[in-house]
């Protein structure tokens, strides 16, 4: 019997909702930073074995939204949690628990929908505190099943999987065996640039970054063409990611150049320019245009 099921991941920023998803992938489908409100859209992830299939669904961190964008992510992650299979909600235990878990945990009272308690990088802490932690949060909500695990060191990952085929149902394939991601190429090029500029720029500049790839293909030398604008909300930023000399912007450029030559198994030339979009983030056309909408909705 061939069982399958959709299974949505939410939690707080930064808990690990990404890094999960490419491990039980075993490849990186979500782009991951060490900045909270890095996922920005809903990212299916498939992982397909001989007699199953799960479609997980990987969320923007529900948070307090600050602008039109923010409210966009957490409609999102919200919306991920209906008609799905099981919840997953998961934690950062090495934190002590806040208002940020029990406001997601109030919004999931009283739901059908079974909910798995994912106590995630329990390699920063001792397994002392972190039994602690799990009895507070038991104390919370009737979770329907509870595990602890590092999402980063691949600590009991295999055990969810395992633990995950007891909320499956008996159904189709729903995508084909080879694929693990709905996110069309080009998406996932932006990503993985924008994923470059999180991890070399401060917390002010990256929340305000938006990347758009213009242009992909292949020239008669065999070269992938790759040009993208990345845009910011303020001109300092602009000069920020542009660096002293064109330095970070060539960083940029060049880690995101390796990444994408390795994904497509060939040589890229890669092209971006800086673009100021003056507040993107709370002009609806913008999210519009750069695919950030939360389409289901
Ligand atoms: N030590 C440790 N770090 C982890 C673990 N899982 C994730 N991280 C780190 O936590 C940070 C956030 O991880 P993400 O996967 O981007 O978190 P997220 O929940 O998807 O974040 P948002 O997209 O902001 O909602 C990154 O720096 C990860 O490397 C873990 O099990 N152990």
């Amino acid at each position: 019997m061939f069982k399958s099921g959709f299974i949505s991941i939410i939690g707080r920023p930064n808990v690990g909702k990404s890094t999960l998803l490419n491990k039980l992938l075993g490849q990186k489908v979500a782009i991951t930073s060490d900045k909270a409100q890095t996922t920005r859209t809903k990212i299916h992830g498939v992982l397909t074995g001989n007699e199953y299939q799960i479609v997980f669904i990987d969320t923007p961190g529900i948070h307090k939204p600050k602008h039109k964008l923010g409210e966009a992510m957490v409609k999102a992650a919200r919306s991920s949690t209906i008609d799905v299979d099981a919840i997953i909600f998961i934690t950062d235990i090495s934190e002590p628990i806040g208002r940020g878990d029990s406001f997601i945990l109030e919004g999931l009272q009283n739901r059908e929908t079974p909910v798995i308690l994912v106590a995630n990088k329990i390699d920063k802490i001792s397994e002392d505190l972190a039994k602690a932690r799990i009895e507070e949060l038991r104390s919370m909500y009737k979770f329907s099943d509870i595990i602890a695990i590092s999402a980063l060191e691949g600590v009991n990952t295999t055990g969810l999987v395992t633990l995950l085929n007891d909320y499956l149902q008996e159904g189709p394939q729903y995508y084909p065996a080879g694929m693990i991601t709905d996110q069309p190429e080009r998406v996932l090029l932006q990503e993985m640039i924008r994923e470059k500029i999180l991890q070399l720029t401060r917390e002010e500049v990256p929340h305000g970054v938006a990347v758009e790839v213009f242009q992909m293909e292949v020239g008669k030398n065999g070269i992938l063409d790759v040009s993208a604008n990345i845009y910011v909300e303020r001109d300092s930023h602009k000069g920020i990611i542009i660096g002293k000399q064109g330095k970070l912007l060539k960083e940029i450029g060049k880690r995101a150049r390796i990444e994408i030559e390795d994904f497509f198994n060939n040589k890229v030339f890669l092209q971006v320019w800086v673009k100021v979009k003056k507040n993107w983030r709370d002009l609806p056309g913008a999210i519009n245009e750069f695919g950030l909408n939360d389409k289901d909705q």
